[in-house]
């Protein structure tokens, strides 16, 4: 793996007591793109404040190609980006001088087309002399990734990217966000909507109370923990299941007029219950399927922690 981020044992109690993170190690390759699962308050902030330099953390190290992001600071602010999750724009600012003012915050000048095309990319550029308070809430926040992108960084940090924007921004910000990959920007999104990650990731990390739980390619997360159902509907009720049937893992529901069939996502052997239900003279009126999701998986994760290890 050709690393781009590196984070060593990185913990972090806020003066409060508060234990946000507990020690976490995470390597982050290049041009990929990541997405942080976690509840509310997991700690997915705190862990990306400490990346991008904003929280100290109490332990450990996190190095930005190459570079310690505390004794390297300005170094590596200037690998990446970050779209945080609040407002931070002066309301009375262009849309056009707030990116380019945050371009030169970081010593770049001119190279007016780079601010160009990001701002057309965000459907900004007919909105570029209009006031930040004069934009939608959707507006807004596409000029905080616009800033965030205005510096050229090779690693884009998104804090919920779309909570709170409607379908056609999140679709706009998904295809953004494919088009920087396609640039070999890396990407690291927190976000509360699986079908995000779903949609867009291809490693996922699953963040709960501080603890890094899992952390694995989505593919093969969901072909690990994804489980597919087939629900068969029988003609005639059945009041046990046959002995034939044994080599199945089969639940009868519904008063004896429904099969209930899970197996792995590799698993065959649908073709065989069907062809021993019908050598049983058992008659099959619907088949119904469905294959969990990322959500599915995450909310047991989630939910029964003990069983991840
Ligand atoms: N500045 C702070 N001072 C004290 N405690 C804090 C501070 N910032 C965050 N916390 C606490 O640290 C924990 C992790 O918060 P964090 O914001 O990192 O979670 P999160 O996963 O980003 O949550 P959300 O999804 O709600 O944004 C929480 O218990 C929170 O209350």
């Amino acid at each position: 793996m050709d690393t781009i981020l590196s984070i060593a044992g990185v913990s972090k109690t806020y003066g409060s007591g508060t234990t946000a993170l507990s020690p976490i190690d995470l390597d982050i390759a290049k041009g990929e793109i990541f997405a942080l699962l976690g509840p509310n308050g997991a700690g997915k902030t705190t862990l990306i404040s400490i990346v991008c330099g904003i929280v100290t953390p109490s332990s450990g190290t996190v190095t930005v190609m190459g570079h310690d992001t505390i004794r390297d600071y300005r170094t590596t602010r200037r690998i990446v980006g970050l779209v945080p999750q609040e407002l931070s724009v002066d309301m009375f600012e262009t849309v056009l001088a707030t990116v380019k003012f945050s371009r030169r915050l970081f010593g770049k000048s001119g190279h007016d087309a780079y601010v160009e095309e990001v701002l057309r990319d965000l459907s900004l550029w007919d909105k570029r002399n209009a006031k930040i308070m004069e934009l939608s809430g959707g507006m807004k926040r596409r000029v905080l990734i616009a800033k965030a992108l205005s510096h050229e960084p090779d690693i884009l940090f998104l804090d919920e990217p779309t909570a709170g924007v409607d379908v056609s921004l999140r679709r706009d910000m998904w295809k953004l966000i494919h088009k920087l990959r396609a640039k070999g920007v890396t990407i690291i999104l927190t976000t509360h909507y699986i079908e995000e990650a779903e949609e867009m990731a291809d490693r996922v990390g699953v963040i709960a109370k501080g603890k890094l739980m899992l952390v694995e390619e989505k593919t093969e997360l969901m072909k690990r923990l994804g489980k597919r159902q087939v629900l068969v509907s029988l003609a005639e009720p059945i009041r046990d299941l046959p002995p034939e049937l044994a080599d199945w893992d089969l639940t009868l529901e519904e008063d004896g007029t429904k099969l209930r069939y899970v197996f792995v996502s590799e698993d065959e052997g649908i073709p065989a219950l069907l062809a021993k239900l019908g050598s049983l003279g058992i008659a099959v009126t619907d088949l119904e399927t469905h294959r969990s999701s990322l959500e599915d998986i995450f909310v047991d994760l989630v939910s029964a922690p003990g069983e991840l290890a």
